[in-house]
């Protein structure tokens, strides 16, 4: 297969963890016979400093050109600081996702059997935790009117939804429920907000067309408690823009970082792949970041495409980094490894499953040794 991919790697740690995620890809070329061909282009606070615009036209092309997208992250602290700036790099990733129309953001949560001792959460809690989290990506808060009265006193955002913002990603969710658990929690503060009552509405007429599913509700702050008491009892979770980037960032502790947790973006014509965690500019530079979410992302772009045994390659090579502690400072205090040395060892594995030399004590990357 060949595929054109556009490359939008943005600020702080986007381009590190997005190198790992290429050279994933690379190996996955090269074990496959595919064709994979980046095009790089700007993003983010990188693209205001040399365009004064986060999405310049020429990036937004290429995306909508290419057959997909691999996003790193975009944010930098001196919007973060400036809350009055006249552009901003997230405004950037906002029309990014409006624009192409990816209104599904697709988001996996799982606890790793390897892994079970590294989250702050006890163990008999989150074993077995498997999660899809269907977030809904380009519609509510987010989106809706803002307004800041002159005096700078008074700020309201609109929180909107249309039946048909919620119809195209119910769908998505049921139909992903039907594949796992058949299970489906949706996740609104119906009790106060009108936005939700439309949710509840719609998805419990589209539910009849289900009837393997089993769905419920759940008022969102219950549900970020239920998540840290018991996130096992969920399969797949169906929920708004805002309360999706919440529970989502909450729920990576299960996994023991959000370095971890990657994310399909999808839409009708176009698909975007990126992991959930922002720039993390603190770790700019330094090596630290945890790129298998990145990886992992490029695991669901290949998925996407039905190259379902590359893709389930790049997982086990992750899942053996995991379990041989191949990994970042994040889940590993004990002998940490470079964002790079872990893309390394992931790509070799790509390319020599069966070597089963592979350890700790003695890990072959490509003409290296590591330690
Ligand atoms: N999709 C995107 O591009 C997103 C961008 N942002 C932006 O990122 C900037 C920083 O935002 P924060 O709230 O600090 O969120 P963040 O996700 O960048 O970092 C929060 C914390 O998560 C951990 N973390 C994040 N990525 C990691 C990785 N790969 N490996 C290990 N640990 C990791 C670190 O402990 C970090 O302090 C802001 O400018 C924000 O607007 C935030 C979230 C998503
Ligand atoms: C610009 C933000 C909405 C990015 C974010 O936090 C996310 O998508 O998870
Ligand atoms: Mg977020």
């Amino acid at each position: 297969m060949k595929l054109d991919i556009a490359v939008l790697s943005g600020d702080g740690i986007g381009p590190e963890v997005t190198a790992q995620a290429i050279k994933a890809l690379e190996a996955i070329g090269h074990a496959f016979d595919h064709t994979f061909i980046f095009k790089e282009a700007l993003v983010g606070a990188t693209a205001i400093d040399k365009t004064g615009d986060p999405l310049p036209e020429e990036t937004l092309q290429l995306c909508v050109d290419t057959d997909a997208v691999l996003f790193g992250a975009i944010g930098d602290p001196k919007y973060d600081n400036d809350p009055s700036a006249p552009v901003r790099p997230e405004q950037g990733l906002l029309k990014l996702r409006k624009e192409l129309g990816l209104y599904a953001n697709i988001r996996p949560v799982k606890a790793y059997p390897t892994q079970l001792d590294k989250s702050p959460l006890k163990r008999e809690i989150i074993e077995g935790t498997d999660i899809s989290i269907y977030r809904e990506l380009t519609g509510g808060i987010y989106f809706g009117k803002k307004h800041l009265s002159e005096d700078g006193e008074l700020a309201s955002d609109l929180c909107e939804y249309s039946r048909a913002e919620i119809e195209r990603i119910a769908h998505q969710a049921f139909k992903a429920a039907e594949k796992r658990r058949n299970k489906l929690t949706l996740v609104d503060k119906a009790n106060v907000l009108e936005s939700s009552r439309l949710w509840r509405k719609v998805v419990k007429e589209i539910a009849y067309e289900y009837p393997e599913v089993a769905l419920d509700f759940l008022f969102v702050d219950n549900a970020a408690m239920q998540m840290i008491l018991n996130p096992s009892q969920f399969d797949v979770i169906l929920t708004e823009n805002m309360f999706g980037d919440i529970i989502s960032d909450e729920a990576s502790v299960i996994g023991g970082s959000i370095g971890l947790l990657a994310s399909a973006s999808v839409g009708d014509t176009c698909c975007m792949f990126e992991p959930i965690h922002g720039s993390y500019p603190q770790a700019t530079g330094k090596g630290i970041a945890n790129p298998i979410a990145a990886i992992l992302s490029a695991s669901m772009l290949l998925e996407h495409f039905d190259l379902l045994e590359e893709a389930n390659l790049i997982n086990s090579a992750v899942e053996k980094a995991l379990e041989l502690n191949v990994t970042t400072p994040d889940i590993n205090t004990i002998n940490p490894l470079t964002t790079e040395k872990v893309g390394d060892f992931i790509a070799d594995y790509i390319l020599n499953p069966k070597d089963t030399n592979l350890n700790f004590e003695n890990i072959h990357i490509g003409q290296s040794t590591i330690i």
